[in-house]
């Protein structure tokens, strides 16, 4: 997808020395490609139990989940099949620290003050954290103060979603549009480079979410607001 496109096999495409995702879970697909063209990661969430799941992975407990399938379905994509050690050992190695974050703070990783980073990733964490669409424009702003002027946000998520599950435990979440994405972007100081849209098919028969399609952005951030 536009993910892995973008932090892996373009030519020319996204790099730099430091990368910050927002909002991680306990989850690190996001950040399988990214390792390949940034020096260091910093991971962040909201909640401990999310650092602790991803704390486990890095330090390959014996509890961690087993991210195997994924991992060598990435390397596939990637035409390295072969490689899923090397590629586990080099995101262990790459991230570097998993940090308390809250997108509603105007510095998100307060007490933290981090040096600006080369690229923003976050993916489905906006709108899960953000109840209208002022506080998602303010969430942005925020997470904007984390990035060097002229650096990349790569942001993905749900269009048209008011619920998810995960099992029995049902999520809000805050209904977006194409529309409102693009204003929302200009206003808070980005440019947007590219804006893919997966719509999800009519005749998909599935309960645990009521999103209209996926969307994929890549923007960088103005040199001066
Ligand atoms: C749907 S999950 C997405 C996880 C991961 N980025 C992914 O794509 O699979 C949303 C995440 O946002 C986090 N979150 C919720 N409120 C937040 C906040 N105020 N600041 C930062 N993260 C928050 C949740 O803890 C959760 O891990």
């Amino acid at each position: 997808d536009l993910q892995e496109r973008i932090l892996y096999s373009e030519p020319g495409g996204v790099k730099g020395d430091t990368l910050i995702d927002i909002g991680s879970g306990p989850n690190i697909h996001q950040l399988l490609s990214a390792c390949e063209s940034f020096k260091e990661i910093i991971a962040s969430d909201y909640t401990y139990r999310n650092h602790r799941e991803l704390e486990k992975w890095l330090k390959n407990e014996p509890e961690a989940f087993d991210w195997t399938p994924v991992v060598e379905y990435v390397c596939e994509l990637e035409g390295n099949r072969e490689k899923k050690a090397e590629k586990e050992a080099k995101l262990r190695k790459t991230i570097k620290q998993v940090l308390k974050c809250d997108v509603h703070k105007s510095n998100p990783m307060d007490p933290i003050v981090l040096p600006p980073a080369d690229c923003l990733i976050s993916s489905l964490c906006l709108e899960a954290a953000c109840k209208d669409l002022n506080t998602y424009r303010n969430a942005l702003k925020n997470i904007n103060s984390l990035l060097k002027p002229g650096g990349h946000l790569v942001l993905s998520g749900d269009l048209g979603c008011s619920f998810f599950m995960v099992g029995p435990k049902r999520f809000s979440c805050l209904d977006l549009r194409e529309e409102f994405l693009r204003e929302v972007l200009s206003e808070t100081g980005f440019i947007i480079q590219e804006f893919e849209v997966l719509f999800r098919g009519d005749d998909i028969i599935d309960e645990s979410s009521d999103f209209s399609g996926m969307y994929f952005i890549l923007a960088r951030k103005e040199e001066a607001i």
